[in-house]
């Protein structure tokens, strides 16, 4: 009988341990931790308490804060360390990992610096593996919870992720397929930007008819330089463009939204996110989207006023103020 495929999944944050968490009802699963306890309580109590409070974890999931072990057991290598550490933390296993491992990346920021997306970066830590994503509206601790969601596997090669999709489906979990492999990533990396603007508006009371026109005019946006980029417009109306937006902009959970909110509270940007006390990628990433829109000469007036204010050139208010200077032009004009 042929040997059954184990996940290994990096990074025991609350999505990496949800998402392992769905591979170990499937098939046999790893996940790495960098902390030691976190690996034992995984291990011995299943529990992650730091990420996921006291929901139990499936018995048969196994964790480990041995990188290299991890690394060397996957049949498909799971990415779940925020963008920050994508590079640092494959850069140690790179001579570990098997030629033919397909990698899946779950995570939603650009690399500063070189505004690579993750499965750029991963590419270029491990040239010649199959890469791709998982990515939807997946508000993990819902998901942990065993609420019924969907997500979406972006792959080039439809054979590898028609392969990868029953790895992680469950009853309750279904998982689409997509080869738009860019249009997915930007999708899940774009909608954070809009969920702090999402969240400032929810912070400073404007209303329910700023919040859709903010999810609207954001959508365009998204599209716009996905577009300009070679995404597939059609991708952003799907679960990784709108389904993600609209999870993420309205969930009082979404680690950005909290962050938007917390800035039009009057806390400062470093204060919002030590509060928060995990990773919300819109931070980081909405200076690095505004160097692409140069790059690409697309407006983005939102994101615009979200880089401001994450990066202390603004504040809630005046970004507010500032879209409604903008002079609003044909409104199907997303190209
Ligand atoms: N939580 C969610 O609902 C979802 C999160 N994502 C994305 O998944 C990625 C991971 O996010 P979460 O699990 O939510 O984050 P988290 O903040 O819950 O956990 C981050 C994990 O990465 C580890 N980590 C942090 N810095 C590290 C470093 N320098 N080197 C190695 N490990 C490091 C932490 O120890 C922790 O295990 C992010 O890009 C996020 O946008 C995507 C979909 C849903
Ligand atoms: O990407 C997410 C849901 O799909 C999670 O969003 P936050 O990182 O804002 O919590």
């Amino acid at each position: 009988m042929a040997r059954a495929v184990r996940v290994v999944v990096l990074g025991s944050g609350s999505w990496g341990t949800t998402i392992a968490s769905l591979a170990a009802r499937n098939t046999p699963t790893t996940l790495w931790a960098r902390n030691d306890d976190i690996a034992r309580e995984i291990d011995t109590e299943h529990r992650n308490r730091r990420y996921l409070g006291e929901r139990p974890l499936p018995q048969g999931l196994r964790a480990t804060s041995d990188l290299e072990e991890a690394a060397r057991e996957a049949d498909v290598l799971v990415i779940g360390v925020p963008s920050h550490a994508v590079r640092k933390t494959l850069e140690q296993v790179v001579d570990e990992i098997r030629a033919w491992v397909p990698v899946v990346s779950l995570v939603k920021g650009l690399e500063t610096g070189t505004r690579l997306r993750p499965t750029e970066v991963i590419a270029e830590c491990l040239p010649g593996h199959p890469v791709g994503l998982l990515a939807g509206p997946n508000i993990a601790g819902e998901i942990a919870d065993g609420m019924a969601a969907a997500s979406v596997v972006a792959m080039q090669d439809e054979a590898v992720s028609a392969a990868l999709q029953p790895l992680f489906a469950t009853s309750l979990f279904r998982v689409y397929r997509n080869t738009d492999v860019l249009g997915c990533e930007l999708g899940g990396i774009l909608k954070n930007i809009v969920a702090i603007a999402a969240g400032m508006a929810e912070g400073l009371s404007v209303g329910d008819n700023t919040r859709a026109m903010v999810l609207a005019r954001g959508l365009a946006e998204m599209t716009r330089l996905g577009e300009a980029m070679g995404a597939d417009p059609r991708t952003f109306a799907g679960l990784t463009g709108m389904g993600d937006l609209i999870a993420t902009c309205t969930s009082p959970s979404s680690r950005n939204r909290r962050v938007g909110e917390a800035l039009a509270r009057g806390l400062s940007i470093d204060e919002a996110v030590e509060a928060l006390g995990q990773v919300a990628e819109g931070v980081k990433t909405a200076p690095t989207v505004m160097e692409l829109a140069r790059e690409y000469g697309v407006e983005m007036p939102i994101a615009a006023e979200v880089a401001a204010v994450v990066t202390g050139k603004s504040t809630p208010t005046d970004a507010y103020r500032g879209l409604r200077r903008v002079t609003p032009g044909d409104e199907r004009d997303i190209v």
